[in-house]
């Protein structure tokens, strides 16, 4: 059988360097195109890239997906800044080449995804949550694509449940103190030397606290979550957000 020739955006970046090693030894997959600012595009397309896994940054990525899905190639994306209007955005441009398969994935390693899981069936049984994320110092976006991702999770869970707000009486907070509120759950964003990805969410009811950590100590962590987008995107036709599916796990 032949291997599936893969190009990867980004690749002298910190994932992107990673993600080139792990498609190189692994098996049935082909590195044809190590893509970063400077190079055309076209070089994805000269190469016969059937898959691509873009892992750029929140302005460029859109314009890969653009050229990705016009051109026929899958697109495994480990980049941040998916929130739902950009996501309802890929979709539309997903519409266009409707064969073609788009995987959005906010974290690849397993524990990341377990830890959004675990927190989604724990969200409906504590009135109180929030979500601290703590990573490098050269991050550029924050919250986190994780906690973004986290937070809706948590928020779905509760609408389904029928929970109102969390409880809170802060009047005064000039400073931000607080945090941001993404679909009404507090994130606190925490950037350190030392640290590469790394979460906590804490829930809270009366006389208890639940709290759920996930780290990623190296960036191989990611690596056997993007190969097993990169084999099962092409099946997915369309935009899939998260790897759980790839997982097996719906
Ligand atoms: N989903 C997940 O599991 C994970 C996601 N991430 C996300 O991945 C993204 C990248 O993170 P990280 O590797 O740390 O960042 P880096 O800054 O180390 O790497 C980004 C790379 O992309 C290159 N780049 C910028 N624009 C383009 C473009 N238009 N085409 C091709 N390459 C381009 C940059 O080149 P130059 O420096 O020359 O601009 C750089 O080499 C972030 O959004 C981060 O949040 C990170 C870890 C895990
Ligand atoms: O920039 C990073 O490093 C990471 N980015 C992703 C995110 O924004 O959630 C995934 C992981 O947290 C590492």
């Amino acid at each position: 059988m032949s291997e599936l020739k893969v190009g990867v955006l980004g690749a002298r970046g910190r994932m992107g360097s990673e993600s080139v090693r792990a498609i190189e030894v692994a098996e049935g997959l082909s590195l044809v195109a190590a893509i970063d600012a400077d190079d055309p595009l076209e070089a994805l397309t000269d190469a016969g890239a059937e898959v691509v896994v873009d892992f750029t940054n929140p302005a460029a990525v859109m314009d890969n997906l653009r050229f990705c899905v016009a051109h026929g190639i899958h697109a495994v994306v480990g980049t941040s800044g998916f929130d739902d209007a950009r996501i309802d955005e890929v979709r539309a441009i997903a519409a266009e080449s409707p064969e073609v398969g788009v995987l959005i994935v906010p974290n690849f390693s397993i524990g990341a995804v377990l830890m959004m899981r675990f927190a989604q069936i724990a969200a409906p049984y504590f009135e109180s949550v929030e979500i601290v994320e703590l990573h490098h110092p050269a991050k550029v976006d924050a919250p986190s694509g994780t906690a973004t991702r986290t937070a809706a999770m948590i928020a779905e869970a509760r609408r389904e449940a029928g929970s109102g707000p969390v409880p809170d009486a802060t009047t005064t907070d000039p400073l931000g103190a607080r945090g941001a509120v993404v679909d009404g759950v507090h994130v606190h964003a925490v950037r350190s030397r030392g640290l590469v990805a790394h979460q906590e969410v804490l829930f809270g009811d009366l006389g208890e606290t639940l709290t759920i950590r996930h780290d990623s100590v190296h960036r191989e962590s990611f690596m056997p979550g993007v190969v097993a987008g990169v084999r099962g995107v092409g099946a997915r036709p369309g935009v899939t957000v998260g790897l759980d599916t790839v997982l097996g796990l719906d």
